[in-house]
């Protein structure tokens, strides 16, 4: 039934219809192989799940990742094609947990943008907000964006390769994998409410990173973060606070007060590859997008759908990838769910059942 190999140390079972496996990366969640799938002749990226339910927090991601697979269908979110587990048999010997997922090139972060021009940034830029507003349209707030969960293929297409849940409980702690934070918005890094747009914070710190080839705010911990944060955009006006709990106020009131770095002395037009003269890929307008992304009071940060109309991004706007019908809506409650380990392993085998 199975063939079992041994990759990092840890064992890969893949059921017979899979040949060729090869490594490609290990990340937060787990390992990922690529194989050959003999019975749709495609390649496939297969992820084995680390500890898939050793907390009741890495259960509830787990199980939240199959809910949106199964809901999400958009040309920038990985497909889940198959699920299965070696323990099919038996619930009680349950413990390993097998995706296979759409196969990319890679992820942003392996993939250095040597010799892109500016409409293949514009271009990556798009399909993400593209990807993204088809989350948030279906009621799904990443929190987690960064570039190593962001999948491109050599032909120049993204897609959103894992949905976040991010909470400050699944950093090394839990997973022994420390999660990066440079890319969290502010609202999230202070523990404050958080709408649809926190994402969009993320956007625009790896469209940032894109064009400097450097991580834009690489805080060393949650306090070196927002310290970054408020050197780079400024300390924020007063509006931004009284979303705030009073001593994270009077935390934030304590450090020094910065004023806003200019856009053109951060991302110089020397850092753009070059554009046509009556091009709307210009640096300028680059820079304007990322302006209006990186704002930390989010009741002025612009919002996914709004972004794409933006004039560095809307030549690309085609009608299905944007306003086309949205997933149905992902039951936002699960994210609120606290159910133990035994109840998330059984409503996971159950989703596994589904695929049999
Ligand atoms: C979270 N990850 C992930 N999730 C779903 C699908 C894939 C995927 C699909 N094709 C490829 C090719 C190379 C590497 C990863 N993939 N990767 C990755 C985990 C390893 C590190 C990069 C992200």
């Amino acid at each position: 039934m199975y063939s079992t190999y041994l990759f990092e140390g840890t064992n890969i079972d893949v059921p017979h219809r899979y040949e060729n496996l090869e490594y490609q990366g290990f990340g937060a969640q787990g390992i990922v192989m690529k194989a050959f799938d003999t019975q749709t002749q495609q390649n496939v990226a297969i992820k084995k799940l680390t500890r898939p339910f050793a907390h009741p927090l890495s259960a509830k991601r787990t199980f939240r990742e199959f809910v949106i697979l199964n809901l999400i269908n958009h040309q920038n979110v990985v497909k889940l094609l198959n699920l299965y587990t070696p323990q099919n048999d038996n619930i009680n010997e349950f413990s390993d947990v097998y995706l296979v997922m759409e196969l990319m090139d890679g992820n942003l972060s392996t993939f250095s943008l040597q010799n892109y021009d500016q409409e293949h940034l514009s271009f990556l830029m798009y399909q993400m907000l593209c990807g993204v507003n088809h989350l948030h349209k279906s009621g799904i707030i990443h929190r987690d964006l960064k570039p190593s969960n962001i999948g491109f293929r050599a032909n120049a297409s993204i897609k959103l390769l894992d949905f976040g849940l991010a909470c400050a409980e699944n950093s090394a702690s839990l997973t022994g994998y420390v999660t990066t934070r440079h890319y969290r918005a502010p609202e999230i890094i202070l523990g404050a409410g958080y709408k649809a747009n926190a994402d969009v914070w993320s956007l625009g710190c790896i469209f940032a990173e894109l064009i400097t080839k450097t991580i834009l705010f690489p805080g060393t911990n949650h306090v070196d973060q927002w310290t970054k944060i408020i050197s780079i955009v400024g300390t924020p006006n007063s509006s931004f606070y009284e979303t705030l709990t009073d001593t994270t106020k009077a935390y934030l009131n304590s450090l020094p007060k910065y004023s806003a770095k200019s856009w053109e002395s951060l991302l110089p037009d020397s850092l753009f590859p070059s554009w046509e003269k009556d091009s709307e890929l210009t640096a300028a307008n680059a820079r304007d997008l990322i302006s209006k992304m990186l704002v930390i009071d989010p009741k002025q940060r612009i919002n996914v759908r709004d972004a794409i109309n933006h004039p560095y991004v809307k030549l690309w706007y085609k009608a299905s990838e944007v306003d086309g019908l949205a997933s149905p809506s992902y039951d936002i409650t699960i994210d609120d769910i606290e159910h133990d380990v035994e109840t998330w392993k059984r409503l996971i085998f159950n989703q596994i059942q589904t695929w049999q």
